[in-house]
């Protein structure tokens, strides 16, 4: 079958610090695969390949069995605008948005009227407990409530690939599990493949599969 996002042997160094050196993964539709490791193996600038953020120096990225590393800046920009969806670990929410418009702006970067992506983006607050808080700007909502509305944003475009960047990294267990909660639940329900990067083993145990990235390689997750 084929995989819906896949690295081959994928390798980038910056300047003469090597972050990937040669990783291979492969992730199959509706699959969620949590990527872990320690700091500095290469997590990040594994997600940002595979999301094609970055372009490896050599080996290849597919998305669908197509190779994505190969097209220019403006096609990759539209593939992650328009297929992939995003959660950094501080939401990242544009600060003089409310929530509502934060939640829309992926539909509203991809053509849809303000009135309809308004409309889209309301049911998501009910879904992820945060009915009422629409009108509220980032600074006036909690971290946990700030990462909901990311995780909203990130998956309101129903995104094939949800790539997320320890998602619960600035969230104390609970507020975190219950963010992993959400976030597994609605990728099930609307078939989305999760690649999520965390060091946390508990968070990662929400996933499918993990696996673990060490100086630059990405090895199979080996009981201790
Ligand atoms: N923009 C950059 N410029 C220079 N070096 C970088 C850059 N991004 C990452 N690196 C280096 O590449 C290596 C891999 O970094 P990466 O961020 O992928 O690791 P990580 O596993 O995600 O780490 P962490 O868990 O600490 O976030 C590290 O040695 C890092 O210092």
């Amino acid at each position: 079958m084929t995989a819906a996002i896949e690295a081959r042997d994928a390798a980038l160094s910056f300047g003469e610090t090597p972050a990937l050196r040669g990783a291979n993964l492969s992730v199959a539709t509706g699959e969620i695969v949590a990527v872990m490791g320690p700091s500095g193996s290469g997590k990040s600038t594994l997600l940002h390949c595979l999301a094609g953020i970055l372009v490896p120096d050599s080996g290849e990225i597919r998305f669908a069995g197509r190779r994505i590393d190969t097209l220019g800046e403006r096609e990759r920009s539209l593939l992650r605008r328009d297929t992939f969806g995003f959660v950094f670990q501080f939401g990242q929410l544009v600060p003089e948005l409310t929530a509502a418009e934060n939640v829309a702006l992926p539909l509203l970067l991809g053509g849809v009227k303000r009135a309809a992506a308004l409309a889209q983006a309301r049911p998501w607050f009910d879904r992820l407990g945060l009915t009422g808080l629409e009108g509220r700007r980032s600074g006036e909502l909690s971290g946990g409530q700030a990462q909901r509305v990311a995780l909203a944003r990130g998956l309101v475009a129903r995104p094939q690939v949800l790539f997320a960047d320890e998602p619960t990294g600035a969230l104390d267990t609970l507020t975190g599990e219950q963010v992993m909660d959400l976030l597994v639940t609605a990728a099930r329900e609307q078939g989305t493949t999760v690649v999520l990067v965390t060091h946390e083993a508990r968070v990662a145990a929400y996933a499918d599969r993990q696996v673990v990235v060490r100086d630059g390689r990405v090895n199979a997750l080996v009981a201790a």
